[in-house]
């Protein structure tokens, strides 16, 4: 397992460096071959973080955004990572960008995985950018540690690229990306704050079993760890 520890002394200087390393990434791509392609997480961490993104001087309708995961709920939610795209990070000058959605209006896991995975497959693979969060119970994307089947999800086929998970803590059914697609990006950042959620990653590194531990594990370049208090 191998990573970097970035610390920052405010959650506002974190957003600006990451946003910074991101849009680094996504002009190179663009430089490169023409667009670029990245995946990001939602829950309450990201906002300051998309505010900052959103800002930044690169050539958006090049760039299609996706996200890490999503809960089964409508795009107007309160509690869909969607809505958290459009309102805080497709905003200024990103608002240029194409999203891609997971949910596509249905709330059955198997068909909305499938209709998904249609929406998933022609886009440019692998990832140049991936960013997870993690709970303060070590999930990461939607790999929740009570979902029955977790270690099927985590060994999944990456080609099948989207997941259904179900785990009582979820609250919602969920769509995840597959482990092997999110840890092809070529940069895998992990986005996390306060004091609490560092111990649980602290712990996960130092071996306990927790979702957050087998992102380390698959991921075949150091994982960039962006922290702030
Ligand atoms: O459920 C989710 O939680 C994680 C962490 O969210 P946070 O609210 O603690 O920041 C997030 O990474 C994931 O995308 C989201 O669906």
């Amino acid at each position: 397992m191998a990573y970097d520890m970035h610390r920052f002394a405010s959650r506002a200087e974190l957003a600006d460096s990451l946003a910074t390393t991101i849009a680094g990434r996504l002009a190179d791509a663009i430089a490169a071959r023409g667009a670029a392609f990245i995946a990001v997480s939602g829950g309450s961490t990201p906002a300051l973080l998309f505010a900052a993104l959103s800002r930044s001087a690169i050539d958006w309708k090049r760039v299609t955004v996706t996200l890490i995961d999503e809960r089964l709920v409508p795009a107007d939610s309160p509690r869909s990572n969607a809505k958290l795209v459009a309102d805080r990070l497709l905003q200024g000058p990103a608002a240029a960008a194409r999203f891609v959605p997971l949910y596509h209006g249905t709330d059955a896991g198997d068909e909305a995985a499938e209709l998904a995975r249609a929406e998933l497959a022609p886009l440019p693979w692998p990832l140049d950018v991936a960013v997870l969060g993690m709970g303060g119970d070590g999930h990461t994307a939607s790999f929740f540690p009570d979902a029955a089947d977790l270690a099927d999800l985590l060994a999944a086929d990456a080609g099948l690229l989207a997941l259904p998970v179900e785990a009582a803590s979820a609250g919602e059914l969920r769509l995840t990306l597959t482990l092997g697609k999110i840890v092809e990006a070529g940069l895998l950042a992990l986005h996390i704050e306060g004091a609490e959620k560092l111990g649980v990653l602290e712990r996960a590194l130092a071996g306990e079993d927790l979702p957050i531990r087998a992102a380390f594990e698959a991921s075949p370049r150091p994982v960039e760890i962006f922290w702030a208090q």
